[in-house]
């Protein structure tokens, strides 16, 4: 069994479809992996947000999916739409990292003092002005490297980023602040890696890469976590966060909506057995309880 392996080509893309190739191989498959650069990649001075179409980096691997010339695409689960469109299916979620965000610099920052963070996250700004309103934000899109390399050309003090890219790209020792899971509550899907397929995959490739790529535990969080999302309606330009964890055979749920200034937030924690129907609910109650109108107001 051959596996054509899609990815985008950014040094991060790459370790995760090598960590997809890896598992694929021990199980005895032999593989290929075929880069590509996607729209997301190549506008870098639009914030995310604002680029506005949906599966930026989704739709050209998409197409190849389609067609055959690959036949898994590896993605970052948190950069995945919530409904993909009904020829594409998530078939595997691996174990995920730890799901935070941290504080990347190359000295030792103070929190309380008003220095200046490059993000371009909704939801990090939405935080860092709630629960650090003196801190000055500047926008900061590229990959990892690139923001890294900003930051050292002086456009700011330190980075927000997700801990799973960092430690990915082996840059921890630059880790300067964890913060709390309770206050950047995370993005749904953020530390998990997940492969993409066309529900015309050939069964054994699909049943093969299911077996050695998919981690139920992590299924099944991200089950409740993408179900809440896609009851929320909200896309890269809303701040929502989602973060689902097993406590035994229950699910533990916990997120919400903050407005843009973080001076509004609602969030929520649920538990349950079923995960479509309890991230459904949470995005229920969480809508119910002042959700909406944050939504109301963001789109306005
Ligand atoms: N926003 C882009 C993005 N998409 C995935 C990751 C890495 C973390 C992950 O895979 O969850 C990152 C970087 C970041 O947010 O710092």
């Amino acid at each position: 069994m051959k596996i054509r392996i899609g990815t985008r080509v950014s040094l991060l893309a790459m370790w995760q479809a090598n960590y997809i190739k890896s598992r694929l191989e021990a199980a005895g498959a032999e593989t290929e992996i075929v880069g590509m650069e996607t729209k997301g990649d190549k506008v870098l001075d639009v914030a995310l947000s604002k680029i506005g179409s949906k599966g930026v980096f989704t739709e050209e691997l998409e197409e190849k999916l389609l067609n055959g010339e690959i036949h898994i695409a590896v993605h970052s689960a948190k950069d995945m739409q919530s409904s993909l469109a009904e020829d594409f299916e998530l078939i595997a979620f691996t174990e995920r990292e730890y799901p935070g965000d941290v504080l990347v610099a190359d000295r030792a920052l103070d929190l309380s003092a008003p220095i200046t963070i490059g993000t371009s996250s909704v939801r990090r700004i939405a935080f860092f002005k709630k629960h650090y309103p003196h801190i000055k934000l500047v926008n900061m899109r590229g990959n990892l490297q690139t923001r890294i390399q900003k930051m050292r050309s002086g456009q700011c003090d330190g980075l927000a980023l997700a801990y799973a890219g960092v430690h990915r790209m082996e840059y921890d020792e630059l880790i300067v602040h964890r913060f709390p899971l309770d206050q950047f509550i995370p993005p749904v899907g953020q530390g998990t890696v997940t492969v993409e397929i066309a529900k015309n995959l050939d069964e054994n490739i699909k049943t093969f890469v299911k077996n050695t790529c998919n981690d139920e535990n992590t299924y099944k969080c991200l089950q409740a976590e993408r179900a809440f999302l896609k009851e929320m309606n909200g896309g890269c330009s809303i701040p929502v966060f989602g973060h689902a964890t097993l406590e035994g055979e229950e699910i533990l749920f916990k997120g919400g909506i903050t407005n843009l200034e973080g001076t509004e937030e609602v969030s929520m924690e649920f538990r349950g057995t079923d995960p479509i129907l309890l991230g459904q609910h949470a995005a229920e109650q969480v809508l119910q309880n002042g959700g909406a109108e944050i939504l109301k107001q963001i789109r306005a």
